[in-house]
């Protein structure tokens, strides 16, 4: 067994999470692939519950912070706003004695992205919807930080939908697996949702920046802005070579129009998630009470804008304040 097993192997044997046999999952098909590894959907043959297998490739600075990140993940297991983790399995290829994959087993989401789910389904999302998705983000990331996880790799891509609920995924681990991989060209795709603190340089070398909860409500502003609008932000401006131009104008105060028909109680929550200026930021209790508020208590205005804009079903860009 080569050491990155030996650190799983603890974990189970330790309890900290659940082993499957791999016998006891049928019909794979791959639905995915990311950074790291593979994604199958699968069958439990006990009960037939569809599943997500997860497969990691990596050498051993990987798998201890996949390790690690299997531990936060098990912490964070109670929300049903989260993706739940079943446990683990292996794969042992019988004919490559070489050849041996742990899988996390994880719950499935039938919906595919929040950034795929938007591109296909905005049209007929109603503003009750989109709020109810906003809510749901923030409660997966207060359940997160109560336990004092942070997610510091909030984007479109690392949020499922299954059955139009909002599931939470990697947390914390593609950021650290980039660090570890020095991948930059994935970081391209996330500049618009990271806090503009961390485009500061290096003191002495150094870099100052550390991720912390306020970094985590930066992301969620931006977030609250695709959902308004149904598609990532700056998408135009994500070329490489425009890259540091766009982290610069963002840390230069640059943010997205507003879309039209933008509840304004709506578009002053993720204005205020998205200062630039941590200390203006409010924390995340006070962003879900306030997305609660506006989900419970104003339906009735809610609607009249829905009726309004469904006749219109125009969505063009106003100005920012
Ligand atoms: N639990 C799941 N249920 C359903 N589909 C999933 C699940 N987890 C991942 N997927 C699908 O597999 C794809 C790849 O997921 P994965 O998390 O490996 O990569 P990523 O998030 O795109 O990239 P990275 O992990 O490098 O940040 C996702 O885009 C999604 O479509």
């Amino acid at each position: 067994m080569n050491p990155s097993e030996d650190l799983i192997q603890k974990c189970i044997v330790e309890g900290q999470v659940k082993f499957y046999d791999y016998t006891r999952f049928k019909d794979l098909e791959l639905i995915g692939e990311g950074g790291y590894g593979k994604v199958y959907r699968a069958t439990f043959k006990d009960n037939e519950i569809t599943v997500a297998l997860k497969s990691f490739k990596g050498n051993h600075i990987t798998i201890k912070e996949i390790v690690n990140e299997l531990k936060l993940h098990c912490r964070a297991n109670m929300d049903s706003n989260i993706i739940h983790i079943h446990g683990v399995t292996k794969n042992e290829d019988k004919q490559n004695l070489n050849f041996t994959h742990y899988m996390f087993v994880l719950e499935y989401a039938d919906s595919g992205t929040l950034r795929s789910y938007l591109r296909n389904n905005f049209k007929n999302l109603s503003w009750h919807d989109k709020i109810n998705f906003a809510l749901q983000i923030a409660r997966a990331i207060k359940c997160l930080h109560v336990e004092g996880i942070i997610h510091c790799d909030l984007h479109s891509n690392n949020i499922l939908v299954h059955q139009k609920n909002i599931k939470l995924t990697d947390f914390g681990l593609s950021r650290r697996l980039d660090e570890a991989t020095n991948s930059n060209q994935k970081f391209g795709g996330i500049i618009p949702y990271t806090d503009p603190q961390s485009f500061e340089g290096t003191r002495h070398g150094k870099k100052i920046f550390k991720f912390n909860k306020k970094s985590d409500i930066y992301s969620i502003g931006i977030l609250m802005w695709e959902i308004s609008s149904g598609y990532p932000p700056f998408k135009d401006d994500i070329e490489p070579y425009q890259l540091v131009l766009l982290a610069g104008e963002i840390k230069n105060g640059r943010r997205e129009n507003h879309i039209e028909g933008t509840p304004p109680a709506y578009i002053e929550i993720y204005t205020d998630c998205w200062q630039y200026n941590p200390d203006s930021r409010p924390d995340i209790q006070q962003v879900f009470l306030r997305l609660k508020d506006l989900s419970d208590n104003n339906d009735h205005d809610i609607n009249k804008i829905d009726q309004c804009f469904n006749k219109l079903k125009v969505h063009e860009p106003i100005h920012s304040k």
